[in-house]
């Protein structure tokens, strides 16, 4: 059983709730010293730090209307050449704040004269020291390798720093910040009971869990990042191939690989879709594949559903759906004898020099 793992999962309430309420003097620093507004920002970050990235950069879009976007470090020399450093602010994420592509990123970036804001759980660690300014996350130590509490913290982290900065610059509405935030807030009250639904339905579904060869998620809208999320958690504790894809770009091909035996994990995430993503489920079960639902949206009942409190905000889903598949990962995991709380490969890391 991933002991730690699911310790962490069951924290993140906890962790979400002392970020929300300490928001005033967590993110005062790096805002004071970010008073000079950017026309636009660009987030990098691997891995969970990078799926935490594109939902940040999509809300700061939606919400404050500035240009953003969310690249992998390794991804940035086209965009070098096309942005102005006094126009950009880039925000480097990391939660160890040691993968070594992170690092060089910013320094190269910090070379051509841009503003580096650092995002990480470490003040000591390479990357928040190369940063000019540094926003810490607040989630505690995590020690496994399938993040779970520091990625849920990073999304929320980067949301308040979005917003604090939206206020600072005299961006978005004051009206639409404080429904977002009264959502966030009944989100994290609702966590821990989410999360004993979820353990119930894995116990329930545990069988399946220990057999599926591989797994494709669907979601839409914002839900594509705790899709997304989701998907790296489950290939990466249960070992077998698990893909997310956006639910329109599902029905452009992907489609064909409907067949019996595919496990489907559908994530409704908004009322927009939620009648066509029905069809689906009962069209892909017709032709016998294995399908589950997480939602908190109306959804017909029964045993493959997983039905969880929440509010019609897709940009929470990372706080309302996603802990459903990181519990998933712990029971899928134990029954089939891997131990995610240890790493697979102890020495890959210094073999590809991944992490300073
Ligand atoms: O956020 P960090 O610490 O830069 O790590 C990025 C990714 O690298 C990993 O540590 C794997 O190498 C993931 O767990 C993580 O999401």
């Amino acid at each position: 059983m991933a002991r730690r793992m699911l310790e962490y999962i069951k924290e993140q309430p906890e962790v979400w709730r002392k970020i929300t309420d300490g928001r005033e003097s967590l993110f005062q620093g790096a805002v004071e010293k970010l008073q000079q507004p950017a026309k636009r920002i660009v987030i990098l970050g691997s891995g969970s730090s990078y799926i935490a990235s594109m939902a940040a950069a999509d809300l700061y879009e939606k919400m404050l209307g500035l240009e953003a976007a969310a690249v992998v470090p390794t991804r940035l020399d086209g965009l070098l050449r096309l942005l102005n450093p006094e126009e950009t602010l880039l925000i480097a994420v990391s939660q160890s704040g040691k993968s070594t592509s992170t690092i060089d990123a910013v320094k190269k970036w910090k070379a051509r004269g841009f503003r580096i804001l650092a995002v990480t759980a470490d003040e000591q660690s390479p990357v928040a020291k190369e940063g000019d300014i540094h926003q810490f996350i607040a989630c505690g130590e995590e020690t496994v390798g399938p993040k779970t509490k520091g990625m849920t913290a990073t999304v929320l982290t980067l949301y308040f720093l979005g917003l604090a900065l939206g206020r600072a610059w005299n961006l978005g509405d004051h009206g639409d910040s404080d429904r977002f935030l009264e959502e966030l807030n009944q989100a994290i009250d609702a966590a821990p009971s989410n999360i004993e639904k979820s353990i119930e339905f894995c116990r329930n579904q545990a069988d399946l869990l220990a057999v599926i060869p591989h797994v494709t998620i669907l979601s839409e809208d914002a839900g594509y990042y705790a899709a997304q999320e989701g998907a790296l958690k489950l290939l990466e504790t249960l070992y077998i191939p698990a893909v997310a894809y956006e639910f329109e770009e599902y029905l452009h091909g992907v489609n064909n690989t409907i067949a019996p035996g595919m496990c489907h994990l559908y994530l409704p995430a908004s009322e927009k879709n939620v009648e066509r993503m029905a069809a689906l489920d009962h069209y892909t079960r017709e032709k016998g594949c294995i399908n589950l639902i997480i939602t908190v949206l109306d959804w017909e009942e029964g045993s493959h559903v997983l039905k969880l409190s929440g509010n019609q905000n897709p940009y929470l889903s990372i706080f309302e759906t996603l802990p459903a598949f990181q519990v998933m990962s712990v029971f899928g995991s134990e029954r089939r004898n891997i131990d995610c709380d240890k790493p697979k490969f102890p020495d890959f890391y210094g073999v590809l020099n991944t992490k300073a």
